[in-house]
Parts: C-alpha cells; structure tokens; sequence
C-alpha cells in the first residue's frame, strides 16, 4: 500500500487544531513514591466513606472516572479495614492482562512479592500462595472456581470490575453471586443459632465496579443495591474530534500519529485499532515513514502470547517515543506508563454468534462502530500519570450517535461452555436469572451441541462425560477430542495437538513475499493427511532438536523454519495442565500408539462432527451439520486439495466462510459418530 508523507499532504483537521500545547509536561516526578501517588487519587479522599458504606451494604455499585483508582485502591482499602476477614478478596478482569498488569502494580504498592500477600489467576497461570489475601482473577477463572467450590467460600469479598463489558462470564457471576449471597447469608443465621456445620458461612460482600456503567440497572438487579460516585479524576484528557468523518481510519491514524510525533511535545502515544489486521498493516507503515524520526512500534492483541504483550509496559529508550497498537484489549483497566496520547479509531471487532438461519451455526468477529462507553474507556488511558489528549478519528456528531454500551455477550455468543458449566452447577440456563436473558435459539444450539458431544443425555441431563468434559480448561468439544483418545489408546499425541491449538499465539508465520521459502522449509513436517497430524511432526521435531540445542539455535532453528517458538513454549504449559487435568478425571495421558494417525484422527473427528464438511459433486465443501459452503483457508497444508471430507478447528468469515486448522478423514468416520448424523452426504 502506497501512503502519502504524512506531514505535508492531507493534514487531519481536528475540531479545535490547535493540539496539545507545548507547554505541557508531565507532572508526576519518577521519584514520586508510590505512597504519595496513591494518597493523591481522587479515590482516596473517600476512602472512609466508601468502607462504611460497604460495611454497611451487602451490594456495593461503585462508579468512577477512569484512572480515579478503583481497581488499585478498593481492594486495598477493603484489607486494611479488615473487610477481608479471614478469606480472600477477588477482583474480577474481563482480560488476563488486566488481572496480570494489576497484580504486579498492588504487589509493588504494598512493597510485596507478587504472588505471596497480592497475586492473579488467570487460564493456564497462577501466582497466588497460602498467604493471598487480593486476588485478581480473569472471570472465566472464577467461574471455573465455581465449579469445585460453589459457594466460592474461600472469599469474603468479589469485586465484579468494569462490569460494564457485560461479557458473558461476568454476567455468569453476576447470576450466581446473587444467589451464593442468599445461601451464604442463610448459613450464617443457622449458624449464629447453632445448627451448621458448613465451615462456609461467611457472609459474602460484593462490590460492582465500572466507570462506564448503566448503575440503575445493575442496582435493580440487586434488590436496589447502593449506588455510589466517587468524583473526579486525577488529570484532565482533552478530546478532539475530526471536523469531518474518516473513511481510512488505518490511513487517518497513521497522518495523526506523525502530527503528533512531529509537533507535540513528548509522551507515548497509544492507537486502537480493530484488529491484528490493520495492527501489522498500519505498523508496516509508521517504520516505513519513520526513519529518521525514532519510534518504538509495540502490538497488543489478544493472540500475540502474553510474553509479548507485556512489552507494552516496558520503559521507552530515551530520545524515542513509544507507539502502541492496540486491539480493545487495552481499552479498560491497565495503565500503560508514559502514555500521554491516544488515538481512537472508533472500530472494534465484536464476537457474533452467527446463527444457523444466516449460514453460519458459530462465532465470528466482526468489526463494527465502538460505543460510547468504549469511547470514554479508551480516552481514559491516557491523562494517568498527568493530562492526556484523546484524538477521536469521528465527528462529534458520530461520538452523540454511538449505542450507549454494547449488547451483553450473552445475547450474541455461542453459549455451549456456558451452559455446560450450569449443568455441573445443577442449574439451566433457562432458568437461572440473568441480568438479561439469553436467546432461546442460542440456547437451543448450545444444548443440542451438548448432546451431540455426548455431554447431555436426551433428557437434557448431564452425563458422566459431560462432567470429565467439564474439567478440562478448554472448549467443550477439545475436551472431547481427549476424552475420545482414551478409547483410541492415543491421549499422548491428542493432548500435544490440543495443546497446540489452545495456545494465543500462531504456530505459522506467514510472510507474504516469501511463500515458497516457507513452504519448501516446511515441507518434512507435512503431513498428507493435514493440518492436526503436520502440527504434531513439527512439536515432535521442535522437542528432538530442543533436547540437544540451547536457546539461541532453538530461536535460530525456528526462525529457518518459520516458526513461533512462543507458541511451543505456551503449548508445553498448557500441555503440563491438561496432564495434570487427564489424572484428576482418570484419564492415562501416557497412552500412546506407534501408528497413531488413524487413533487420533477417529479422536478429532469425534470432537469435531459440528466443525466438519463434506466434498459436493461441483468441487465445493458443504457443512455436515449446517448450510454453509466452506473453502479450505489458503494457510492450511490442504488449500487447493480436494478430498471426501474434512474436519477443522474454526470457520473464520471474511468475504468467504474459511475451514481453518483443516484435516481430511474418511467419511465412514461420521458412521455413529452421534445419533444424529446422517450417512454419507
Ligand atoms: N502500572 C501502573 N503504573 C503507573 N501508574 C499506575 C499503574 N497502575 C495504576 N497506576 C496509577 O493509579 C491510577 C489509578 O489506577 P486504577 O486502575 O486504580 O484506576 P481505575 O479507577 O480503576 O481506572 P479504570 O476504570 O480506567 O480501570 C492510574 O491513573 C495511575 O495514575
């Protein structure tokens, strides 16, 4: 793509372009200690307010500005008054680098370890110890707790954080919670007469926090629960917003961070963008133009693995200014320091299940027009360690137009893992009162994938299966897939591919102008029959040459190759889990087969009956279960082959429905594979 000299030609015109002057600086000194910062929140100055009024509510609805100190200081606060009990106070994330970045920040506050008085638990990572009293936890965490502890008796007090994001795990707790507060309190009266035995009888305190909330809702939903405000903010973020609306947001960012970068004083800038697309596509271009003119380009989004996302919050060299590009994974909660500058796009790709009815049966990602809550949520990353400028790629008309909030994940998304979990709980999705219900056709797909799967009898009633599926940490039909490798004596290969797949990072890299290097590269860890079996050559291949190599040939190794060795490492982890997952459930995960492609295709092909096609006469691949026409994803060691039926991890929607992660089977293998499956096509 050709781009025009971002100085000279097509300036972006904000309502009032003037900028940021000058004359600005950041106000707080590095030397600062961080008692003082904290005393200097606007937080702080309620803070006894705040404990008397949670001392004296069951339910707490906590409103605030961005960076007023609500995550950071309540939980403190809530120690230091003793609210804690003898239990634990868990805070909520809706994204693991939240809970992670947080953790580490409190740690450092109170001047203790990570992971001893403060620590996090999120999927396949936890750094907590006997004596954790603040715990920040992503959701899905917590619900998982749930499941071997019902009544999350291990805590005193849980903190629902940017509740606002509605995402369906924290409406799952918002469900629950309101019920584990009833029979918590009951216990404890039966208690206080002397009847109970239960060692869970503390009454639980929960705390509902957001700076972007609708309150009333959430407060109705509590038996009117206390609303409270905490006003201020501690510094100020100037909005501007186009004079006229963007049609190239990826090119109105890049001509807007260099009018920053060339006549605004210093401060790290950090830009939203909708995703790893137009992330690497817009970063290409800033190095192109920057040359001479220092930049720091870091990525943020949600499959680049942790490791790498925690450069963001590393300090920029001198003399160089820090560019950020971020997906909304960045937009609630973190501080990213030095971050004086923000530039929103006003785009974000939202998860949507697409329904049987329009082609679909899964979850896509499209991008759409954030809303205001996102706005808001965004400009509050900057203007935390002093002012900040927020730079809206919209009119401020468009900002007066955006939805409120967004819809709650759980009127949009696949609800399968959800309703799984609910079972193991006892409860039915249609019966547990959410704060907005689900629907019905969500939940009759979600049950119907259940049954198929074998985790629902006809009766809609969980299975033995179903509860082994339940405790593995990933979705649903993986923990099939390994539950099914026990029969085929091939649980060893599976959970090394599973694995693979559960890892956030991409195993392949893909440059585009080096194809054929790549694929002649590659070419000994093909495998004929796809892309499960080619994974599993190329993890046996990384382990035998990481046995006798150290880490700079292993790097030099997977270079040659093109290949992510973050994505081995996080897969080794993961792996270690689902071992330890494989003996609590009974499982031998040492069960092994020499020839093992049959064993563990039959195990994929169980697992994957929804996700699979079927060659049609015209060369197309038609869905089993579904309508759709696939194309097999031009990444996949099959592209462009034609064989009787495939099996495949996802479908991804751009302008044509792409099987990805694709391996070919015989069609026998659908024979019996559930009672619903037609034979043959
Ligand atoms: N990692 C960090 N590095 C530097 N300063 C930090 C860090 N984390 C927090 N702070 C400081 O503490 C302030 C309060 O942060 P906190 O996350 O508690 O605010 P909040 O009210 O929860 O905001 P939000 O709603 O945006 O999450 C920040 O504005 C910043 O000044």
């Amino acid at each position: 793509m050709s781009l025009p000299a971002p100085r000279k030609k097509r300036r972006i015109h904000f309502d009032d372009d003037e900028g940021p002057k000058r004359s600005h600086s950041i106000s707080s000194s590095p030397s600062t200690p961080l008692q003082k910062q904290r005393e200097q929140l606007p937080i702080a100055k309620e803070r006894d307010a705040l404990i008397r009024e949670i001392r004296e509510n069951d339910v707490t609805i906590l409103l605030g500005e961005t960076g007023s100190g609500k995550t950071t200081q309540v939980p403190q606060y809530l120690l230091e008054a003793g609210l804690a009990g003898k239990g634990m106070i868990a805070v909520t994330q809706p994204r693991r680098v939240a809970a992670t970045s947080l953790a580490a920040r409190v740690a450092a506050e109170r001047g203790v370890k990570l992971g001893s008085l403060v620590g996090y638990s999120v999927r396949f990572d936890e750094i907590c110890g006997a004596d954790t009293k603040i715990k920040y936890v992503s959701d899905g965490m917590l619900v998982r707790e749930l499941l071997s502890d019902p009544l999350l008796s291990r805590y005193s007090v849980i903190v629902l954080d940017e509740a606002h994001e509605r995402t369906l795990r924290t409406d799952f707790l918002i469900a629950n919670l309101k019920s584990i507060q009833v029979k918590r309190k009951q216990a404890t009266d039966v208690k206080g007469k002397g009847k109970c035995t239960s060692s869970a009888v503390n009454p639980l305190k929960i705390i509902v926090m957001s700076a972007t909330l609708d309150a009333e809702k959430f407060s109705r939903f509590y038996h009117n629960a206390r609303i409270l405000y905490v006003k201020g903010r501690q510094h100020p973020v100037k909005i501007f917003y186009t004079a006229v609306n963007q049609t190239d947001y990826v090119d109105s960012a890049l001509r807007t961070f260099f009018q920053i970068h060339l006549d605004q004083p210093p401060g790290d800038v950090l830009i939203f963008l909708p995703g790893q697309e137009d992330i690497e596509s817009l970063e290409k271009s800033i190095k192109m133009h920057a040359k001479r003119l220092p930049v720091l380009v870091s990525l943020m989004y949600a499959s680049l693995p942790p490791s790498q996302q925690a450069r963001i919050f590393s300090a920029t060299p001198p003399q160089t200014r820090k560019c950020i590009l971020a997906t909304n994974i960045a937009e609630t909660s973190i501080t990213i320091p030095g971050i004086k500058y923000v530039i929103d796009t006003g785009k974000s790709k939202e998860k949507r299940y697409l329904s049987k009815d329009t082609g679909g049966g899964f979850d896509t990602l499209l991008t759409r027009d954030i809303t205001k809550a996102s706005a808001m949520q965004r400009a509050g990353r900057a203007g935390r360690e002093g002012p900040g400028f927020c730079f809206r790629l919209y009119t401020e008309e468009a900002f007066n137009n955006l939805a409120a909030a967004s819809e709650p994940e759980i009127r949009r998304c696949s609800l399968t893992q959800s309703v799984l979990e609910l079972k193991c709980l006892g409860q039915d999705l249609e019966t547990v009162e959410f704060m907005d219900p689900p629907d019905i056709n969500s939940v009759v797909a979600a049950l119907k994938t259940l049954w198929i799967l074998g985790a629902l009898d006809d009766s809609k009633t969980l299975t033995p299966l179903g509860r082994q599926m339940a405790s593995f940490p990933v979705e649903p039909y993986l923990a099939r897939i390994i539950l099914a490798s026990s029969t085929h004596e091939c649980t060893s290969e599976v959970i090394d591919i599973v694995s693979m797949i559960s890892s956030s990072s991409k195993l392949f890299l893909d440059i585009s102008d080096q194809r054929d290097a790549i694929a002649s590269a590659r070419s000994k860890f093909r495998h004929p029959s796809g892309d499960h079996l080619t994974i599993l050559n190329t993890l046996r291949a990384y382990q035998e040459m990481a046995e006798t190599e150290n880490k700079s040939s292993r790097k030099e190794w997977c270079k040659q190759h093109f290949l992510n060795e973050r994505t081995f490492t996080e897969a080794l982890k993961i792996r270690d889990q689902l071992r330890v997952t494989c003996g609590r459930v009974g499982l031998d995960w040492r069960a092994s087969k020499k020839d093992s492609e049959d064993p563990v295709l039959r195990s994929f092909t169980v697992g994957l009956v929804q996700q699979s096609a079927l060659l049609q006469p015209d060369g197309s691949y038609k869905q089993l279960m579904g309508r759709s026409v696939v194309k097999i994803h031009p990444g996949s060691t099959l592209a462009d082959k034609k064989v009787p039926a495939i099996i495949f991890d996802e479908l991804v929607y751009t302008n044509q429905i792409y099987a990805r992660g694709v391996s070919s089977v015989p069609r026998s293998y659908f024979n019996g594979a559930t009672p619903a499956i037609p034979n043959g096509s």
